[in-house]
């Protein structure tokens, strides 16, 4: 009789949630079928409500997806590493993106110091000028070309992220562009991998091709770290780079921190940027509008931009229409409650962000793009984490979220005052959720210059 009990369940937590479907595998072959965890979360809670179960591999997982759940884990900072495996080639297995505990803590506060509200002026005048080279590059082209819409946000993003976080280094467009290649290449490998866990062998094209990407990335990130090690008393900026060289001696340190930075940074504000002008785009009416909030709103500096309400609408509704970042995760060395269950210790908890970003309950008609959601009053009545795109436990939220709405405002509004940003008929755009959402396709779009 136990040795039934023990084959056909594991059911070791009072969490209602799934029985694992494999003895192996536990539910990964069933998030492999619903395309992606955040799919698989949708499902998940819709069946079990806000706090479900189930299992990676041999681990029981727990999910929670409400403003309420949420408030409970707000102090919790350790962040469990086996879920975020999958970047650990990337940016090292003992960046501070992996780094818990006390020296986490103290790592996260000091680097947290160069995207402080009172630091963002340091980024203006760079991401001015490169907004600027952009609205120049389209005011250039031929009226009706079609614009990969993607593409251009991608290499924005990766120029504004790398020139804001690792210095001048990267005004040379040679090395910005050096450096994306190999990001790109590294990227589509994670991806791949995300689909298809089997690590490619070593000395296979897709393994060849991998390392190489990444040797390339930390050679560069290395000549960076070294100019900016020379030249970083001539420079009265705090950026990322220079807690980075403060804190470790070691280059292969530095570079994993510098990575775990851009890792995430550089696709997700490109996504970001992609998919707020593909909502301008198809909606003309919030576009115009905009437009008229821009009129006369001066340079875009931090100041003048604090004043466009609807400028900032239109971007969180971006952020919650998108789902950039779909979920985030913790756990604790200690068993825990969490919604009247006991939570053992060094169980994982997700941080469904994106399933509460499009809970119904919360948001009526939660895939329209209604920046008018953000208006204070109507927002008034709503629970503060009932918005959390970035995160929200343990002041480990991300780190950039400041800097993101200053870069996402200068561009978007450089662009939306001088064109008219029109979708090309005849597309269907369909979301991926992977490592962050990004559109499956190319989004085609055409600009008029406006009066
Ligand atoms: C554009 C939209 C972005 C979104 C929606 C976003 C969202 C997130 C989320 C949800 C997390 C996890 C928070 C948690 O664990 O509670 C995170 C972490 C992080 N983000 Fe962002 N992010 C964005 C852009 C950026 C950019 C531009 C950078 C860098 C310049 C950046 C750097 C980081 C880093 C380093 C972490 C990990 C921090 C740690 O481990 O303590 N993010 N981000």
């Amino acid at each position: 009789m136990i040795s039934y009990i023990l084959q056909t369940s594991r059911k070791v937590t009072t969490v209602p949630g799934l029985e694992p479907s494999n003895k192996d595998d536990g539910n990964l072959s069933d998030i492999t079928r619903a395309g992606s965890l955040h799919m698989f979360l949708i499902d998940l809670h819709k069946q079990f409500g806000p706090i479900a179960s189930f299992w990676m591999g041999e681990q029981l997982v727990v999910s929670i997806a409400s403003p309420e759940l949420f408030k409970q884990q707000m102090s919790v900072f350790d962040r469990p590493g086996d879920l975020f495996q999958i970047i650990a080639p990337l940016c090292g297995p003992t960046s501070i993106q992996f780094l818990n505990g006390a020296e986490g803590r103290g790592r996260r506060q000091l680097y947290d110091k160069s995207f402080l509200h009172e630091n963002l002026h340091v980024y203006t005048e760079g991401l001015q000028k490169i907004s600027k080279e952009m609205v120049t590059k389209w005011g250039s082209l031929v009226k009706e070309e079609h614009i990969p819409l993607q593409q251009y946000m991608k290499a924005f993003a990766t120029k504004v992220v790398l020139q804001c976080t690792l210095g001048a280094f990267f005004l040379d467009d040679k090395e910005v562009f050096n450096f994306k290649q190999h990001f790109d290449k590294a990227w589509s490998e994670l991806e791949h991998r995300l689909q298809d866990p089997s690590i490619p062998p070593e000395d296979s094209p897709r393994g060849k091709a991998f390392r190489e990407a990444l040797k390339g990335l930390q050679g560069i990130i290395k000549k960076a770290l070294q100019h900016r090690e020379k030249n970083r008393l001539a420079s009265k900026e705090s950026l990322i780079v220079d807690h980075i060289l403060s804190v470790h001696k070691d280059e292969d340190a530095q570079t994993s921190d510098c990575l775990s930075y851009l890792v995430y940074g550089i696709p997700a504000a490109g996504s970001l940027l992609t998919w707020c002008l593909y909502f301008l785009a198809s909606h003309p009416t919030i576009q115009d509008k905009l437009k008229q909030e821009l009129s006369g709103a001066g340079d875009f500096s931090p100041k003048s931009l604090e004043k466009l309400r609807y400028l900032r609408q239109v971007l969180e509704e971006t952020f919650r229409c998108a789902v950039i970042v779909p979920w985030a995760a913790r756990y604790q060395d200690f068993d825990s409650e969490l919604g009247g269950h006991k939570i053992s210790k060094r169980t994982p908890v997700v941080h469904a962000l994106g399933v509460v970003l499009q809970d119904d309950n919360l948001w009526p008609l939660p895939n329209k793009f209604d920046p008018d959601r953000f208006s204070v009053e109507n927002g008034k009545d709503r629970p503060t984490l009932a918005f959390a795109p970035f995160g929200f436990a343990g002041k480990r939220l991300c780190p950039a979220k400041d800097f993101v709405y200053l870069e996402a405002a200068v561009l978007v509004a450089s662009l939306v005052s001088k064109f008219k940003v029109s979708l090309v008929e005849g597309q269907v755009v369909n979301p991926v959720y992977g490592l962050v959402t990004k559109p499956e396709d190319e989004i085609w779009v055409t600009v008029q210059k406006r009066n």
